[in-house]
């Protein structure tokens, strides 16, 4: 691979180092993903650091030359041609949209026509004691010795001894595609105890199971979603004995500590169900998720029993919860994600168990056979479906449905000492599959349905290349149209010194002057802290960090800060000469980064209000103008936040001009707040010169009831 250090010196052939960016930057992309510690946040670094080199080689002379002699004919093309490519872009993003709403409902009838529950089987490779195997392996078959009989079950995969944790990851992949098309997803690992549950959802260093793996896929499909934006959750819980333990909450230590809160289910009127109490964590990337995973796997409820050294002696259910937006960011589909790792299916009198481990596996068995009922019933499309019967299935109950997606993954053991368990856990999943003797479908019914399942595959293919090439054509117009942007940017910056600054060929070559990354992060932190009382009024949404933090508003941030503040942003009494120079008071500075905060709050939640009455007295020289919102939603929250955090008329009235053009809210106005919902405006002037203040009024309507996904 090139490294920044060579291309540096390639700086004389533009075009060689322009296609070395480009190849850099396609294998960047392409290793997102592919190693664990490469996060999605390093990858974008790196981006950033070969956009702005290929800034510097694609067009060596774009910014000197084009900055020195531009004039006002030069400087309307661009302008142009950035509006036009904004329209491309705005074309581009809605079939984008069409594209992926056509590939989503092509994966769900993919995933419908295979089966909403799916059951597979993984044997575990056999331990050096276990000489004699019982069970015959096949495709989708499976043959146990029992007794003397041999009982055949047929399950969708089977997955032998010696199939990868990458095999088995496969199967379950297309879920997590699913979960982030909005569809609730479950997968559960059951067995016997020692049967290789926790091996297959946790896995280990080397060889990561379905946790990480998932995690991980979804970040990465998550950050490659141009036309989409995603909040993740991470919460953990154990079922022990019948009760719920929040594993990400720390036990009490001393006696005067506080007891942790009582988790309960609870269900809203359209069937979501919530666990008051359970602590929810916002996540921003994999890692973030391992580490909170590694936190509640240590808080586990083990045991060393007769099959098992380190035996889970509970359910344990990881939970990511998905809110998706389009660019609007408005209306977010809801979805979950659970990654549950059952607790050992064992038979009591087999195991010797006694005392506290024969009432856990009692505890555990009640809630399995439950979840087999409701598992069954579904699949059965009974009337009734038995959902009250354990808290397991409470807590699954909008999971396990009609539109949810379910991979039950059930381990057995080879060895012929287990054959009677490996039947127990083979009857299990013969049930939740639903088919039953006589119900197999025939030899035509099966072929008709391959047929069908690859015409959608084929289709399902053509519309996920769509779906990519759209992607990479608006990334690249963005890139267009940044960089044009930049030209601007620059040239106006070129416009504004003060006079008898000399500008040197280096700095014209420079577009982006350099800040220290840990300035960058801090002012980063410091605006985070700032917006975080706007981000947690209802409706607004804080985002991921990849979601933060792209190359493009990194580079916008980078040249507002060098429009109000001193490049060398290191050197404090430099910043203050800077700040006299260019005569930005430090309150109007203050304002302006009200103003960006609140433009941010706006572009999270879009104000949209409409001047719906306008008088205008000439004789008095008032107006009074009615201004209306019809969406109601967290505008106010926006409005009355920067008010409150003292950014006040500034911000306000940043945010009203933005959003109603016909309204021109001048400097020389007072705002105070009438009631909740209500801002008013009143002209400032002098008594004698402004007899009577004109006043308007913006009414927001009802403030909003909170949103479920930010009060939970
Ligand atoms: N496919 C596999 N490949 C290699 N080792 C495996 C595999 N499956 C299980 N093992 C090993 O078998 C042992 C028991 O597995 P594990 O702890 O995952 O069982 P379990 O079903 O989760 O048991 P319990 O219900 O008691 O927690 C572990 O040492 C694990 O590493």
């Amino acid at each position: 691979m090139l490294l920044p250090k060579d291309l540096e010196k390639q700086q004389n052939e533009p075009f060689h180092l322009s296609e070395a960016v480009q190849n850099l930057r396609k294998s960047i992309h392409s290793l997102l993903g592919a190693k664990e510690d490469l996060t999605s946040h390093w990858v974008e670094s790196v981006r950033f650091i070969i956009d702005d080199l290929s800034t510097l080689s694609s067009e060596p002379c774009s910014w000197s030359d084009t900055s020195h002699g531009m004039n006002d004919e030069d400087l309307e093309i661009i302008e142009h041609e950035i509006h036009e490519l904004e329209d491309e872009l705005d074309k581009l993003r809605s079939r984008l949209r069409e594209e992926d709403s056509v590939r989503s409902s092509l994966h769900n009838r993919y995933l419908d026509l295979k089966g909403n529950v799916r059951v597979f089987c993984r044997i575990r490779p056999p331990a050096r004691k276990e000489q004699q195997a019982a069970v015959v392996p096949s495709l989708n078959k499976i043959h146990v010795a029992v007794s003397g009989k041999r009982k055949i079950f047929e399950l969708d995969k089977v997955f032998l001894p010696a199939s990868t944790q990458d095999d088995v990851f496969a199967e379950v992949s297309p879920l997590v595609r699913s979960a982030l098309d909005g569809h609730n997803v479950c997968v559960f690992a059951y067995g016997q105890t020692g049967a290789g549950k926790t091996f297959t959802m946790e896995g280990n260093r080397e060889l990561p199971g379905i946790v990480p793996r998932t995690l991980q896929t979804l970040f990465h499909q998550a950050s490659s979603d141009r036309s989409r934006s995603y909040i993740f959750t991470f919460s953990m819980l154990e079922l022990y004995m019948g009760s719920l333990r929040d594993l990400l909450v720390s036990a009490p230590q001393r006696i005067t500590d506080p007891a942790p809160k009582c988790l309960s289910i609870q269900m809203d009127v359209k069937g979501w169900v919530e666990i008051e109490n359970l602590s929810e964590f916002v996540i921003k990337d994999a890692k973030q998720a391992r580490k909170l995973y590694r936190t509640g796997s240590r808080a586990r409820a083990t045991a060393c029993t007769n099959s098992n050294e380190v035996s889970s002696r509970s359910h344990c259910l990881i939970r990511v919860t998905m809110a998706c937006t389009d660019h609007s960011g408005e209306n977010p589909i809801l979805s979950k994600l659970w990654l549950v790792d059952l607790g050992g299916s064992e038979r009591l009198l087999k195991t010797n168990a006694k005392g506290q481990i024969l009432e856990e596996g009692k505890a555990i068995n009640l809630s399995l056979t439950a979840l087999g009922d409701v598992i069954s019933a579904l699949q059965k499309k009974q009337p009734h479906i038995p959902y009250r019967n354990s808290k397991l299935t409470q807590i699954l109950r909008d999971s396990l449905g009609e539109d949810a997606k379910t991979v039950m993954l059930v381990h057995v053991s080879p060895s012929k000492e287990d054959a009677g368990e490996t039947v127990c856990s083979l009857t299990f999943a013969t049930r939740a599959r639903g088919i039953h003797l006589g119900k197999e479908l025939s030899e035509y019914e099966h072929q008709q349905r391959t047929l069908k399942l690859d015409a959608i595959k084929q289709q399902l293919e053509k519309h996920e290349r769509n779906c990519e090439h759209l992607q990479d054509n608006i990334l690249e117009l963005q890139f267009l149209q940044r960089k044009k942007k930049e030209m601007l940017m620059h040239h106006n910056n070129l416009q504004n010194q003060p006079p008898g600054v000399q500008i040197n060929d280096e700095q014209v070559r420079t577009p982006l002057p350099t800040i220290p990354e840990k300035q960058i992060k801090k002012r980063e932190r410091r605006e985070c802290k700032e917006t975080k009382d706007m981000s947690s009024s209802p409706g607004s949404i804080d985002r991921p960090r990849f979601m933060t933090q792209t190359t493009s508003s990194r580079l916008k941030g980078r040249h507002e800060v060098t429009n109000h503040v001193s490049s060398n942003v290191h050197d404090k009494n430099k910043t203050m000469k800077d700040r006299k120079h260019k005569q930005i008071p430090e309150r109007s500075q203050r304002y302006t980064a009200g103003c960006n905060m609140m433009k941010k709050a706006a572009k999270v939640a879009p104000v949209d209000i409409d001047v719906v009455e306008s008088q205008q007295c000439s004789e008095k020289g008032e107006e009074t103008q009615k201004v209306d919102n019809h969406q109601q939603n967290n505008k106010s929250g926006s409005l009355f936040a920067g008010l409150k955090s003292g950014f006040g008329m500034c911000s306000l009235k940043n945010v009203i001009n933005d959003a109603v053009p016909d309204v021109v809210v001048s400097g020389g106005h007072s705002a105070s707040r009438m009631s909740k919902n209500q801002v008013e405006l009143r002209k400032v002037g002098t008594r004698a010169a402004q007899p009577a203040p004109a006043r308007r009024t913006w009414d927001y309507g009802p403030a909003k009831p909170p949103r479920r996904f930010t009060t939970w």
